[in-house]
């Protein structure tokens, strides 16, 4: 099988975590930040989360070096240019890319500064190659909530003009839901679509919360609905899209190795799965690859890789044109 030239859909990818290394060397200089090294074999290394990681926390830790360098206007735009460029190369037809406004304030951008250079970034590549996407805000969970507002205002401005979804991201602890109930209901009265990393490190309840509490219409992973019968049955039920990365879960520890991975048995048992990169960089892979393993690994056929494909296209949030259009590829 090429695996290359498959046409693919990514509907879980962080934008800082999937820069290119030479970006950030050329970044530094032109910005004079202090990195580490200028040896891109170095500075790959510092990015690429170790398959020794413990935990979420540990991978997380590989977002700082990036986020270094996307403090101003002109790195973000580049950033995202090249994710989505990167992504067109091997045949993403649509990709939702996900970032965390709050994280680009170190040097005092505005929220409409930060969501305005991913968006031109994005368009700049649409318009050079046959790739559609759309971003998701991500909310740091762990980061103080006075600001959350101000973020879904400033989105606001660009919904269904390249924004589309609020997440919740960060290290996940049990029960996190309930506190963010009038952000999420905020952010879906303003119109946006929500998805919400939830059963990745944390328990099952999680998910269940995020659905039932959240109204989250897809879940980032979801991988521990599988020891929770009220959370598996509400996905099943509601189906709700799960966003499946293989590569990342086993980094993090959320599986022990791909073997072990649900997803297969998620698939078998007519969930709504998706195959996604979650990081790039700091997952080391690409579409292509996390295509492969799953393709290799769970033993699927080419008609199984379009039964997803399909399936990734019900739960992308793409106007129906962009659908229609993604349709065009499927077998
Ligand atoms: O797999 C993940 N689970 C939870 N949070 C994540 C994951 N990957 C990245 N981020 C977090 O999302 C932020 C915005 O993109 C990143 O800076 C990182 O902290
Ligand atoms: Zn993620």
């Amino acid at each position: 099988m090429n695996y290359l030239s498959l046409p693919k859909i990514d509907l879980h990818c962080h934008l800082d975590g999937s820069v290119r290394p030479q970006t950030i060397i050329d970044l530094a200089a032109e910005q004079s930040v202090t990195i580490p090294s200028q040896d891109i074999n170095e500075i790959s290394s510092l990015m690429i989360a170790p398959e020794t990681c413990n935990n979420l926390e540990e991978y997380l830790l590989r977002f700082d070096l990036p986020l270094s360098v996307m403090q101003t206007e002109a790195g973000i735009e580049r950033i995202s240019f090249e994710v989505f460029e990167d992504a067109a190369k091997e045949n993403v037809k649509y990709f939702e890319v996900r970032f965390g406004p709050q994280l680009h304030q170190q040097q005092g951008l505005s929220f409409d500064q930060i969501i305005g250079s991913v968006v031109k970034g994005m368009q700049r590549a649409e318009a050079m190659y046959d790739i559609k996407g759309n971003y998701i805000l991500s909310i740091l969970r762990t980061f103080p909530k006075d600001n959350i507002r101000d973020v879904i205002d400033a989105g606001a401005a660009y919904l269904n003009k390249g924004v589309v979804a609020f997440d919740l991201a960060g290290a996940e602890l049990p029960g996190f839901c309930s506190e963010f109930i009038p952000y999420v209901d905020y952010a879906i009265e303003k119109g946006y679509r929500i998805t919400i990393h939830a059963g990745e490190q944390g328990v099952g309840q999680n998910v269940f919360d995020a659905v039932s509490l959240l109204h989250a219409e897809r879940v980032g992973h979801g991988i521990h609905i599988t020891g929770h019968q009220g959370a598996y049955d509400l996905v099943k039920q509601e189906n709700i899209g799960l966003e499946t990365c293989p590569s990342s879960n086993i980094q993090t520890k959320a599986v022990n190795k791909l073997s072990e991975h649900p997803a297969k048995a998620f698939y078998k048992d007519k969930l709504p799965i998706t195959i996604n990169t979650d990081n790039r960089t700091v997952s080391n892979t690409t579409m292509t690859d996390e295509v492969r393993k799953v393709m290799e690994e769970f033993d699927l056929s080419r008609e199984d890789y379009f039964n997803i494909y399909r399936i990734s296209i019900e739960q992308a949030f793409a106007s129906d044109e962009v659908k229609q259009h993604l349709l065009t590829f499927a077998e």
